[in-house]
């Protein structure tokens, strides 16, 4: 197998660990499992060769990344004496510090070993330290995303947008007080419905002054009534002295925890070439695309003012990604970031109702909505079309990345706490095969369905290297793998299963691919059972176990209301336990203390089967509904993959 450079295999614990006056040997039972536990989880997370038996000035800290809720801040703060970097790497709990030198790294690991970062942790949870390879640690946040790390230093504006300014302290408090008092009297006010609930966008409404927006027909309808509020053109005058015409229109977006606005170009047919954006309450990513430039992502803090003219507000994409937790970049020299907790924002933006004898002649043809006319309003209910407002921002892999990939890597425990049973035709399949049978699960989970066979020679692997530590911790032979991209050779396998995975790809090339690497990697004749979650999670009057989950109670509010889109995506949020109304979904995973948004493509009747006909790589044995899925059972063909 070419995969034996993709197993996990861990680098043998070191008898001596930073940081620990005795020998390891000394240590309870309890505590030499436990930080023998977490050597296993850091090396397969980080990459079995960053961890070091040698010291060396770097330190791998575990239960102090990123995911943990620990920011540069909460280290920085322990006073770590030769302490030079820190590197957080994206979604990990795992984080390095860099030190001028080994001494100076065994002495601040005297004080983290086994030690509670007061009041960041969660009781009864410690760090564990251990040595790293510098050079490969600094790769590692090399090979991560800067660009999720906001910031509001623009010193390097050779890369920003022309046309974009951020003032901090735009605004006083004694302001920002007096402006978030004046929008909640408006959306307190039951005189006249000005709080639009806007029904694409979760946890976001809009109050309108001089014109209202219409959203998803890109047209103003003037509101001669609600000129501006005076407190508002105070501000206004003083932040935007030279525009002509004055701002005419205030849009406040009021965002609760969490709430975003997709990708998107404020309409150039409605508004003028100037955009203004005061942040009150609380602050906020800002990411800024455009094809073929780096993104940029801004830290808007509370008070700040965002100015967008020209190429900024003309060509390029703002968005404000939905979610709980910003990374900020810390305003200390060691090169990490802090997380910052949204609270409830408020933004007023200011702009000009572009005149009708002055249309918009931008020539930027892919964005400009000039000619498409501004009453272009299309059929579809607003829960249904795409607002024109906001174009889709995540690419399939992207998309797989955000809403499949990072999820599982960080759900994986309580994922694999939840998932015991077998499906008995899943067991069926595999109490069939013959012993010693080479059997390949693409997709494995927790490891769940080779538990049972051990006298199989099954190899399993999964995108989730959280998951596939889940694995290793039960002795299956694992290796961390993408199903578009096997490291395997051809024709290997006598048998392969696939069982909840391919509708987590966002589209039908990528799927087909998926099919297609499975095909490739098994050898002819070789029987192969794939599932797929259903659209369908009703079958001769019977419902899924799914449907008959207890509804979760804090549904209740959305409980008869229109279908609830995300913001970044544009794509419905399931309501859990009921029927899917559309093919994409994000589905949420609760835990006690969080939601994450899995991607779901949910398959009809035969189109599974279709799928796999289509690539000409199988003869189709059985399709058969199985409590909510589409299953097939398909024996390989010898027909080589194109
Ligand atoms: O909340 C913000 O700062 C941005 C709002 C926005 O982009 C819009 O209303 O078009
Ligand atoms: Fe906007």
């Amino acid at each position: 197998l070419q995969a034996s450079h993709q197993t996990v295999p861990a680098p043998p614990l070191p008898q001596c660990l930073p940081g620990l006056q005795c020998p390891l040997a000394q240590l309870s039972p309890r505590q030499r499992r436990k930080i023998s536990r977490k050597w296993h989880q850091a090396a397969s997370a980080a990459g079995s060769t960053v961890l070091s038996a040698e010291p060396t000035a770097c330190l791998l800290v575990a239960n102090a990344g990123l995911h943990n809720g620990i920011g540069e801040s909460n280290l920085v703060s322990l006073g770590l004496p030769g302490l030079i970097r820190v590197i957080q790497p994206a979604g990990q709990s795992h984080c390095f510090l860099l030190f001028h030198d080994a001494a100076s790294a065994e002495e601040a690991a005297a004080g983290l070993q086994l030690h509670q970062l007061a009041d960041s942790m969660p009781a009864g949870s410690v760090l564990y330290v251990f040595f790293a390879d510098p050079e490969l640690a600094v790769k590692q946040v090399q090979s991560s995303d800067p660009n999720e790390v906001a910031t509001t230093n623009l010193a390097d504006s050779s890369a920003l947008p022309p046309g974009l300014s951020l003032t901090l302290d735009a605004v006083s408090l004694a302001e920002e007080a007096e402006l978030l008092a004046l929008v909640d009297a408006e959306l307190d006010s039951g005189d006249r419905d000005v709080a639009i609930a806007d029904g694409r966008l979760r946890n976001r409404r809009v109050v309108h002054w001089g014109h209202e927006f219409l959203y998803g027909r890109n047209r103003l309808a003037p509101l001669p009534d609600r000129p501006l509020p005076p407190a508002c053109a105070t501000v206004a005058d003083r932040l935007t002295p030279a525009w002509l015409p004055r701002p005419d229109q205030l849009t406040a977006n009021v965002y609760e925890p969490g709430g975003g606005i997709a990708a998107h170009v404020d309409s150039h047919a409605a508004f003028g070439d100037s955009i203004l954006s005061v942040s009150l309450g609380s602050g906020c990513a800002f990411r800024l695309t455009r094809p073929g430039r780096p993104t940029i992502c801004l830290a808007l803090p509370p008070r700040s003012a965002l100015l967008l003219t020209g190429e900024a507000r003309l060509v390029w994409r703002h968005e404000i990604p939905a979610r709980q937790v910003d990374l900020v970049a810390s305003a200390s020299s060691s090169g990490g970031c802090d997380l910052v907790k949204r609270g409830r924002r408020v933004s007023l933006t200011f702009r000009q109702a572009r005149q009708s004898n002055q249309p918009c002649r931008c020539g930027f043809g892919d964005v400009c909505d000039e000619d498409r006319g501004v009453d272009g309003a299309s059929s579809l209910s607003p829960a249904e079309s795409q607002p024109t407002q906001q174009q889709q921002a995540l690419d399939p892999a992207s998309l797989e990345r955000e809403f499949v990939h990072s999820v599982y890597d960080s759900i994986a425990d309580h994922f694999s706490d939840t998932r015991h049973s077998r499906w008995p035709r899943v067991a069926a399949f595999l109490a069939d095969l013959p012993p010693g049978c080479l059997l390949l699960d693409i997709g494995c989970g927790n490891g769940k369905n080779m538990l049972a066979r051990r006298d199989l020679l099954a190899i399993v692997c999964d995108r989730s290297v959280a998951l596939c530590t889940v694995c290793a911790s039960r002795s299956l032979p694992v290796f961390q793998a993408d199903a578009l991209q096997l490291p395997l050779r051809n024709a290997v396998f006598d048998a392969a299963v696939c069982i909840a995975v391919l509708h987590h790809l966002s589209t039908r090339e990528r799927r087909l691919a998926a099919i297609k690497e499975l095909a490739r990697v098994s050898r002819p004749n070789a029987p192969i059972l794939i599932y797929v979650w259903a659209m369908e999670q009703r079958r001769n009057g019977k419902a899924s176990a799914y449907l008959k989950k207890p509804e979760e109670s804090d549904d209740a509010g959305q409980r008869g209301e229109q279908l609830v889109r995300d913001a970044r995506t544009g794509l419905g949020v399931h309501r859990p336990g009921s029927e899917f109304k559309s093919a994409d979904m994000l589905v949420p995973w609760r835990s006690r203390s969080d939601e994450r948004l899995r991607f779901y493509h949910l398959f009809v009747e035969g189109e599974l089967d279709q799928l796999c006909t289509d690539s000409g790589l199988f003869q189709l044995i059985e399709a058969y509904y199985d409590n909510g899925n589409w299953c097939v059972r398909l024996l390989r063909n010898d027909a080589p993959v194109s």
